[in-house]
């Protein structure tokens, strides 16, 4: 590693770095016009290259966002992507110098939490990663011209013009608001990295809003495709929230009645949206696919934990370990009055990686013990951490980076 240079990249080096990001993913360089909507999602001054003979063999960058976590404070969140290494250049420790870096600039930043989506679940766990929340892929017969089981309604749903998408959309997201632990804001650039890059590749992009009794208050955008030979047409479902279950369940119902549409396809759905209920026959709704969606990077530990509340339950005293930001380390009594850090004899124990399975109520306690992820050194504390880190619903992102 040590002929390697790691550091900030400057403003003309980003879209090098791009084009290295985009080869280790085996996609070609981005065309002027992809770049145009893309060079400033990622800040230079976030970004960070590998150098070898003056020449970028790898990226890592983030940009700002931040985070809602149990109990609804929001945190400042790094969303980490555009992460590569050249293929002659891999296995010689050059990410390992890259997330070092990024991990030390967001402490310097203040920023508590990192995320990101992995492309193989191997690579982010040594570095303190661990999946947060998960999503599953949902797929669904059309309903057209069938009877659905009754359900209240609760809006209506108008189609958005392209021209109106990016005037609409990112003001309608923030009027949803995080709603449920694991929720993200999007910060401008992310609107027109995702929804004004497809306009302007003229990509097919449906967008429909859902309005209540107080105005717009649910969106779907999608994209409908045919597979050869088969004529059927399949929509696939690209974002989707509402303020309420109700009016997501609104949404999906209109997009099972959408015409010349065979069957709706969505991924990384919540785990608790009952789609199976709104259809004729439960059958005619599977699960095709269960996934990890967010992978979370507490980067402060004693910062993360002490925003977050916690269930009903005496404290317990949790020793946390982490390799890569030693400062971390060390014991933590944690309880519904607060967090503190301790020197207490520890009732638990476990890495970084597993505080952020546990962190927004993914997983239990009780199954990081089980499935060796964690040491209870006192059953009786594994039983109260369960009470303390339980959250009502499944923990959920929703927002692609
Ligand atoms: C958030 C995102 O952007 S996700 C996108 C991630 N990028 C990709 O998947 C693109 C294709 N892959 C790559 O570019 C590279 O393989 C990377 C970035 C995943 C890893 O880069 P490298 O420089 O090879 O990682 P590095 O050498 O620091 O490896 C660190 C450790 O992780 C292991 N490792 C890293 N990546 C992998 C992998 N894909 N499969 C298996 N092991 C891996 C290494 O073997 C090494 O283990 P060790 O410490 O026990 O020796």
């Amino acid at each position: 590693m040590s002929d390697y240079v790691v550091r900030v990249l400057e403003e003309d080096e980003k879209h090098a770095a791009q084009t290295v990001f985009r080869g280790s993913l085996h996609h070609p360089p981005s065309t002027d016009e992809e770049w145009e909507h893309a060079a400033d999602g990622y800040p230079a001054r976030r970004s960070f290259g590998a150098f070898r003979s003056g020449r970028i063999v790898g990226s890592a960058q983030s940009f700002g966002s931040a985070m809602v976590v149990p109990g609804g404070k929001v945190l400042p969140l790094a969303a980490v992507s555009r992460v590569g290494v050249r293929a002659d250049h891999t296995r010689r420790g050059v990410l390992t110098e890259l997330m070092s870096a990024q991990l030390r600039q967001l402490r310097e930043l203040d920023e508590p939490l990192a995320a990101l989506h992995a492309t193989e679940s191997v690579i982010y766990g040594r570095f303190g990663y661990g999946v947060a929340t998960r999503g599953r892929t949902v797929e669904a017969e059309s309903t057209r011209g069938r009877t659905l089981p009754p359900m209240p309604s609760s809006g209506e749903i108008r189609l958005l013009e392209p021209d109106e998408m990016m005037t609409v959309l990112p003001g309608l997201y923030e009027r949803i608001g995080l709603r449920r632990p694991g929720m993200m804001a999007r910060p401008e650039s992310w609107w027109r990295m995702v929804v004004q890059r497809r306009l302007s590749l003229k990509e097919h992009l449906t967008v429909a809003v859902h309005s209540g009794p107080d105005g717009d208050d649910g969106f779907v955008a999608y994209q409908t495709s045919v597979t050869p030979p088969s004529e059927d047409r399949t929509l696939t479902v690209q974002d989707l929230h509402g303020t309420s279950l109700g009016v997501v369940l609104d949404l999906w119902r209109f997009l099972l009645g959408v015409d010349l549409v065979r069957s709706v396809s969505a991924w990384l759905r919540p785990l608790d949206e009952p789609v199976e209920l709104i259809v004729p026959n439960r059958g005619e709704c599977r699960t095709t696919a269960l996934g990890e969606e967010t992978w979370l990077r507490l980067v402060d530990v004693p910062a993360a934990l002490a925003a977050r509340s916690y269930g009903d339950a005496d404290p317990v005293v949790v020793e946390v370990h982490d390799r890569f930001l030693p400062e971390n380390a060390g014991s933590y009594r944690v309880g519904p009055e607060g967090v503190e850090r301790t020197d207490a004899r520890a009732d638990l124990e476990l890495p970084v990686d597993a505080l952020a399975m546990l962190y927004l109520g993914d997983v239990s306690a009780s199954v990081l013990a089980t499935t060796g992820r964690l040491t209870a050194h006192d059953p009786d504390a594994l039983l109260r951490a369960d009470r303390l880190f339980t959250t009502g619903a499944p923990p959920w992102s929703g927002t692609f980076f």
